[in-house]
């Protein structure tokens, strides 16, 4: 079989008939100021059967020549096809584990419940999915001769953490703007161990975003946030990744933490698109999680008693601090295109509390996860929902957890101490601290299992 000509380029999302080669600095339609979007040739995809398609990703999955051992680049032609292969900058991102958490599924009343660990990867999030094409493009734009000098982001942690490692790794600068003392100190050493310019600002996440936009506006300075359509590419893949790993089916239901919603559009792109060329025969319904404290778009649909479509507009909110930090965003950029996939995947958007995410994520932890505040959020929500019967037994559930709990070790260790603020641990383990005799050490072990 001869392979067709594949081809992608930015187009209006919002349905003006603009549109731009990939290797353009643009990250919104100069018409009608609406986001981008990656279109493909949608025609010569479906140029491979879906047979085809299944045998090329599978027979590359975690193998194959570099780089299409990458989860993300084994589905190069699906991501950013025209990218000459010697630009890409990967860390083997994807490929991540989707456990069945039975002994946490019992607990909570389901039965078939998967988490998909986007957070072991190489930075810990699954920002990497996005990175590794956003950072391979500004590589390309470079190579040609193109403008761009550096590269920049606003960040809660985990997109800085991502851009800083990509841009070291590629040897393009990079410069990230946090929210001062509002991050965990894991997040924080990262970009500053990789090398970025590290520029701590006195303000929320949404304040950063906003100085990010502007700088961004001369095009020397790259765009990395998920505003970035060439990050929704790559972040697509995880759902692609999902079916694959579950034999080329789509569960009854994904659910994950929202926060600037770049991740839920990413994820109804993947799946969307892998129901057209054939992949899979449905589409699983979509559940958005935000915390309490940062619910913009909780606000809009469920708390006001509205099916989120692409019609609902969402307000910005002042975000409230909440133990799930890197979703504690109030003007969530992505929340037009989020609302696009929760309508096409006849998705629901719920919230949780600090005390309920602080209590979904031990739970998870004591049936042997790991698990981040933010995946806590998305975990709390599938207990809400499973409790009130709208997720039933028997249904198929995909958690998407999307940080590794390591980067969050204040969070755990102040949940077992019982110092979170607000929070009334459930589970609560607090390390028991002895004297070093064996008499000591055998009566903790009698007290916690009984006498042998
Ligand atoms: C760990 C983690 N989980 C979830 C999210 C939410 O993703 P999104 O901003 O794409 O909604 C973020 C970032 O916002 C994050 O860093
Ligand atoms: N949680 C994010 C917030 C920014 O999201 P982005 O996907 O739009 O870059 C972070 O880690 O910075």
């Amino acid at each position: 079989m001869r392979a067709p000509v594949l081809s992608a380029w930015f187009r209006c999302a919002d349905g003006c008939d603009f549109r731009a080669a990939l290797t353009e600095v643009v990250y919104s339609c100069p018409r009608c100021g609406g986001l981008l979007e990656v279109e493909h040739d949608r025609a010569a995809l479906a140029g491979r059967s879906a047979a085809e398609w299944k045998a090329l990703f599978d027979g590359r999955f975690k193998l194959g020549a570099w780089p299409y051992g990458s989860g993300v680049w084994g589905k190069k032609e699906w991501v950013y096809p025209q990218l000459a292969d010697e630009n890409v900058v990967s860390m083997f991102e994807g490929g991540s584990p989707l456990l069945k958490v039975d002994r946490y599924a019992r607990e909570i009343g389901l039965d078939d419940v998967w988490l998909k660990e986007c957070g072991v990867t190489h930075t810990g999030s699954f920002k990497d999915l996005g990175m590794t094409v956003l950072v391979s493009a500004v590589k390309e734009m470079r190579a040609r001769g193109g403008s761009v000098r550096a590269v920049a982001c606003a960040s809660t942690g985990d997109t800085s953490a991502a851009l800083s490692a990509y841009c070291a790794a590629a040897g393009i600068p990079s410069v990230v703007l946090l929210p001062r003392g509002k991050i965990s100190t894991a997040q924080l050493v990262q970009p500053i161990s990789n090398g970025a310019l590290v520029l701590e600002l006195d303000t929320d996440f949404d304040g950063c975003m906003a100085v990010v936009k502007q700088l961004s506006e001369t095009k020397d300075i790259y765009l990395a946030n998920s505003m970035n359509s060439l990050r929704i590419e790559g972040q697509k893949t995880a759902s692609i990744e999902i079916a694959q790993q579950l034999g080329w089916t789509s569960p009854d239901w994904i659910v994950i933490p929202g926060g600037n919603l770049g991740n839920a559009s990413a994820v109804g792109k993947g799946f969307l698109l892998m129901k057209e060329l054939g992949l899979v025969d449905r589409l699983p319904r979509l559940v958005v999680a935000q915390a309490e404290n940062a619910n913009p778009l909780w606000r809009a649909t469920s708390g006001a008693g509205v099916r989120p479509t692409a019609a609902v507009k969402v307000e910005a909110v002042a975000a409230r601090k909440t133990l799930a930090s890197a979703i504690q965003i109030g003007a969530p950029v992505s929340s037009r295109r989020a609302l696009r996939a929760l309508e096409a995947l006849d998705g629901l958007v719920e919230q949780a509390t600090e005390q309920e995410l602080a209590d979904a994520a031990a739970r998870a932890d004591r049936a042997g996860m790991f698990t981040c505040p933010h995946t806590g959020v998305a975990l709390a929500a599938l207990e809400k929902l499973a409790a009130r019967g709208v997720v039933k037994k028997g249904e198929r559930v995909v958690v998407i957890s999307t940080a590794h709990g390591l980067k969050f070790s204040d969070f755990k260790v102040g949940y077992h101490e019982g110092t979170l603020p607000g929070v009334a641990p459930g589970l609560p383990n607090p390390g028991v601290k002895l004297p070093a005799t064996l008499g000591a050490v055998q009566d903790a072990i009698a007290a916690r299992f009984g006498r042998g």
